[in-house]
């Protein structure tokens, strides 16, 4: 659907910013697809090389099978009728009504007033705002705004629709709610969506695969699961510990420095459907260790279970070594504290 080639993009000024570094992705038609990075990575000039308000430096940016950086002007904005865009800040016409936000694209593409008037109500009752045709944009939350906003870029039926930082202005709740909302779109509509955010949550409840970038360039990419719970590039590994940090806390370390004979700290790395299995009860149960739990933190990439668990086990030299090999079976990572 989307193919970028040896993409750069290089901002000319006194100092110039490359601010895309031969970058090449797919993203295939229907998946939704996240581009993770930090301030400044290069995220939006990506983003917007894909509808063309971006003209690259070099390579090649194919859309649906039309190479768009060689388009003219006009021909560009052909295309763009099939490339919704949502912005961090809505971007909302402040003395249009709801309705006139959202009818805006199509009156622009010379739909009649008829037809308008049917799709306008159709797409609004979609993001579930058909009470809202005639309010004004400062009438409503930013959850509603965002809603307007997509309702607006799908109103004309494009194939992709892009996603410039949608829920960053919103908060955790709502955020959920957009992210539903357009988990709901790709399902129900076979868009094809592209997100760029910093924020992980984004990338893990709705996305199918994640591009990782650093300094202009993708560090590391594929399924959202595969990348996260191996993840090889320092950024990866920080975007990982803003979910769940598998740092112990200070307390765990400070007990784990008393050191007796007869017990060691263990620290268990789940990730995937061993942190469904009942591990602690089958040590228990095999070895007869006695064991307490110090800290757990579990949470989920995806619907895939991942965390840590620091456990204290009682028990002479041989029940640990049971314990070891019961990790070992149940491919569940160990460190000794
Ligand atoms: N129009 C421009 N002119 C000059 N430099 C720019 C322009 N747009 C972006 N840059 C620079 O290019 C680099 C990448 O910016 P970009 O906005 O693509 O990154 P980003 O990952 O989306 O970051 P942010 O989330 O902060 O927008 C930054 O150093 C930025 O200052």
């Amino acid at each position: 659907m989307i193919i970028i080639k040896n993409l750069d993009i290089t901002y000319p000024g006194k100092r110039k910013v490359k601010a895309v570094d031969n970058v090449s992705l797919e993203i295939k038609k229907g998946e939704i697809f996240g581009i993770i990075g930090l301030s400044g990575a290069g995220k939006s000039s990506l983003l917007r090389a894909i509808n063309g308000l971006v003209r690259p430096t070099s390579g090649e940016v194919w859309v649906d099978g039309v190479e768009i950086t060689r388009l003219s002007s006009k021909e560009l904005l052909n295309l763009r009728q099939k490339i919704g865009m949502i912005f961090q800040h809505f971007n909302l016409l402040d003395s249009r009504t709801v309705f006139g936000n959202v009818a805006f694209p199509l009156e622009i593409g010379g739909y009649p007033r008829e037809q308008i008037k049917k799709r306008v109500m159709e797409v609004l009752e979609l993001v579930g705002l058909l009470d809202k045709a005639d309010s004004y944009p400062r009438e409503l939350s930013g959850g509603q705004k965002q809603r307007v906003g997509i309702a607006r870029a799908i109103a004309a039926n494009p194939k992709i629709l892009l996603c410039d930082e949608p829920t960053s202005a919103l908060d955790p709740q709502t955020t959920g709610q957009i992210l539903k909302l357009l988990a709901e779109i790709n399902q129900k509509l076979g868009i094809t969506i592209v997100i760029i955010t910093h924020e992980m949550r984004v990338i893990t409840e709705i996305c199918d695969r994640v591009a990782v970038m650093d300094n202009g360039r993708v560090v590391e990419e594929g399924v959202v699961t595969d990348v996260f719970l191996n993840p090889s590039h320092p950024i990866t590994k920080e975007f990982v510990n803003t979910v769940i940090s598998k740092e112990l806390p200070e307390e765990v370390l400070a007990h784990a420095r008393t050191r007796r004979p007869d017990r060691e700290v263990l620290l268990l790395r789940f990730a995937g459907n061993t942190a469904n299995e009942p591990v602690v009860s089958r040590i228990i149960k095999e070895t007869g260790v006695e064991l307490s739990i110090l800290y757990g933190n579990i949470g989920h990439l995806k619907d895939v279970p991942y965390g840590i668990l620091a456990v204290e086990i009682f028990g002479d030299e041989s029940k640990r070594d049971k314990v070891r090999q019961i990790l070992h079976e149940l491919s569940v990572k160990l460190e000794v504290v």
